[in-house]
């Protein structure tokens, strides 16, 4: 049912077209059959020629409606399979950052792939499922045709049938549930096994132990459910053919002895349901596929409507502020939830005032809240509390995404991009092709049409050629949180002294995140954070304003 609403929503003007057409499909292949046992039963009496051209009919009929419904579904399936992944993609890069950090990125990870791939399985079966099932019903009312009694017989048996399989059907699904819980699980774990290679290959004793405690639990854990799960499918599944077998013999032989059947009811019903069989045993195979989709569809509405309440306010940014006069923050604040520590860490109240042309060095031990503070700043994180104002334009919900384009920021746990999407320069790769003189990368590096020929490079060089990034976009303000951690002394040395005043002297506000206390005589401005709060704000040179 999930299945269905989770098509219409695609298109019900193409769902109900398709239905149709797969019912009138299903409803001719029945009528075929029951052309062939009255032409049987008739032998030489009935006309040849009438029949064979209501056969002809049927024929075409049965032909033409059935790959119109089942090319109608399979683009109605694949559209809602394709909207549903963008429209993932899309919640998850529209909803809020801190709420993306408490899910995890296992848990989206495990939507994203393994759910809409549970779900396209289902919806790739569902133009055959509708042709069966039209058949089965078409077949039904045949028998319906042949005699409302027998009807009602196989109808009753039909209630049992259900009813068994139902009960089976939930105790698999429930255990596929509990299987599908720990997919989350088994998805953090892989990771480690591809993020940590090293460390775990490197010392035999904690592989053993993360492959003993982590991963085979968690496996072992997924394997009972699903086993469970799968068998009873599997009997649900047996115990659907049989059932048929069961009303067929029930239709030969227990039934002509309640009531008399003429030849041409009885030879009606084996020949209706003999054909009824194979549409029968696809449907009941394509249970489990249609219970998996709908446990994975429950996951994917979950993380639907978990994203939709942390939803930020959409909106396209108008021109961005270059010659802007003053940032501030008042009194903002950023909690972290308590579930992941002993207890929660909060930075702020903090008021922060900042200006143009301006190098500011944001230093503090580690865990000071140096990061979460980048990140309040930047309006990745909006503040519980307190408020923000470029140019006394206050930041909202509303023009947030705005205000985010003012910064080039490269994180400490930065994301290389292998082309350089969204830059509309001119001479892209000229221009990039001097910064990469600059960054010393040019040997190792070349960009055609915007694509970097490789991003397979050490750490430090993967770090320069994110600021290959940060340079072109050009934006007002420019964020370096803990850039030159893994520069040699030579390029850090470029960095600091050269780099910096560079883009401090066009103008710029450069934010860094060092600590490189050595160089901390070249800022501005030197501000100290100390477990969420700044302990001090002190301003080397005279253009510059502080507000603490
Ligand atoms: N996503 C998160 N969820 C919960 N707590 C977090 C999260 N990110 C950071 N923290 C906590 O916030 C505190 C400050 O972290 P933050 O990364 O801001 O420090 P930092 O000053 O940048 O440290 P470092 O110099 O080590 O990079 C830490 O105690 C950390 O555990």
């Amino acid at each position: 049912m999930k299945l269905i609403t989770f098509l219409i929503r695609s298109s019900w003007q193409m769902l109900e077209i398709a239905i149709g057409a797969g019912f009138l499909s299903g409803g001719s292949s029945a009528g075929l059959i029951a052309l062939i046992s009255r032409a049987i039963s008739q032998g030489t009496t009935a006309s040849v020629t009438a029949l064979g051209f209501a056969f002809l009919g049927l024929v075409a009929l049965a032909l033409a409606t059935s790959i119109l419904s089942q090319v109608m579904l399979i683009r109605l399936s694949q559209d809602a399979v394709f909207h549903l992944r963008l429209r993932l993609s899309r919640q998850i890069l529209g909803s809020k950052l801190a709420h993306l950090e408490r899910m995890g990125s296992p848990r989206l990870l495990a939507t994203l792939t393994d759910d809409v791939q549970s779900v396209s399985e289902a919806v790739r079966l569902m133009p055959f499922l509708c042709i069966d099932l039209a058949m089965v019903f078409g077949g039904l009312a045949y028998i319906i045709w042949l005699s409302w009694s027998v009807f009602l017989m196989v109808c009753l048996l039909t209630v049992v049938a259900l009813g068994s399989c139902q009960f089976l059907l939930n105790q698999g699904r429930k255990q596929l549930a509990l299987a599908r819980d720990q997919q989350d699980h088994l998805l953090k774990h892989f990771r480690t096994v591809t993020d940590g290679t090293k460390e775990l290959k490197l010392h035999y004793r904690r592989r053993q132990a993360f492959l003993r405690e982590d991963l085979q639990d968690t496996a072992a854990t997924f394997r009972r459910h699903s086993t469970q799960g799968l068998t009873f499918f599997a009997i649900t599944s047996t115990w659907g053919k049989l059932i048929f077998f069961f009303a067929v013999g029930f239709v030969m032989f227990a039934l002509p002895k309640f009531m008399t059947l003429d030849l041409q009811t009885l030879s009606g019903y084996i020949l209706m349901f003999t054909y009824l069989m194979v549409p029968m045993e696809r449907i009941v195979s394509s249970l489990p596929v249609l219970s998996r989709a709908g446990v994975a569809l429950d996951k994917v509405e979950s993380l639907g409507l978990s994203l939709e309440d942390s939803a930020e306010t959409e909106t396209i940014p108008g021109s961005l502020r270059h010659h802007w006069q003053c940032l501030r923050f008042q009194g903002i604040t950023h909690a972290y939830p308590a579930e992941r520590e002993d207890s929660n860490f909060a930075v702020g109240p903090i008021d922060l005032t900042l200006e143009p042309g301006q190098l500011i060095f944001l230093v503090g031990g580690n865990g000071s809240g140096k990061s979460t503070l980048a990140k309040l700043i930047t309006g990745l994180y909006s503040p519980d509390q307190g408020s923000v104002s470029l140019d006394d334009e206050p930041i909202t919900d509303e023009n947030r995404e705005w205000y985010r384009q003012h910064f080039s920021v490269v994180f400490a746990d930065f994301y290389l991009f292998d082309r350089l999407l969204g830059l509309d320069h001119e001479n892209l790769d000229a221009e990039a092709h001097k910064y990469l003189q600059q960054l010393r990368l040019d040997h190792k590096v070349t960009v055609n049409h915007g694509h970097l020929s490789t991003t397979f490079l050490s750490q430090g060089q993967r770090k320069r050629l994110s600021l290959l990034t940060a340079y072109l976009e050009d934006r007002p303000i420019f964020l370096f949180d803990e850039w030159a951690s893994d520069q040699d002394p030579i390029f850090k040395d470029l960095f600091y002294t050269q780099f910096l005043p560079q883009l401090r002297d066009q103008g710029k506000t450069v934010l860094v995140i060092s600590h490189d206390d050595h160089y901390f005589e070249l800022a501005d401005r030197i501000i100290k954070l100390d477990y969420g709060h700044i302990e001090y704000d002190q301003v080397k040179q005279p253009r510059s304003v502080s507000v603490v």
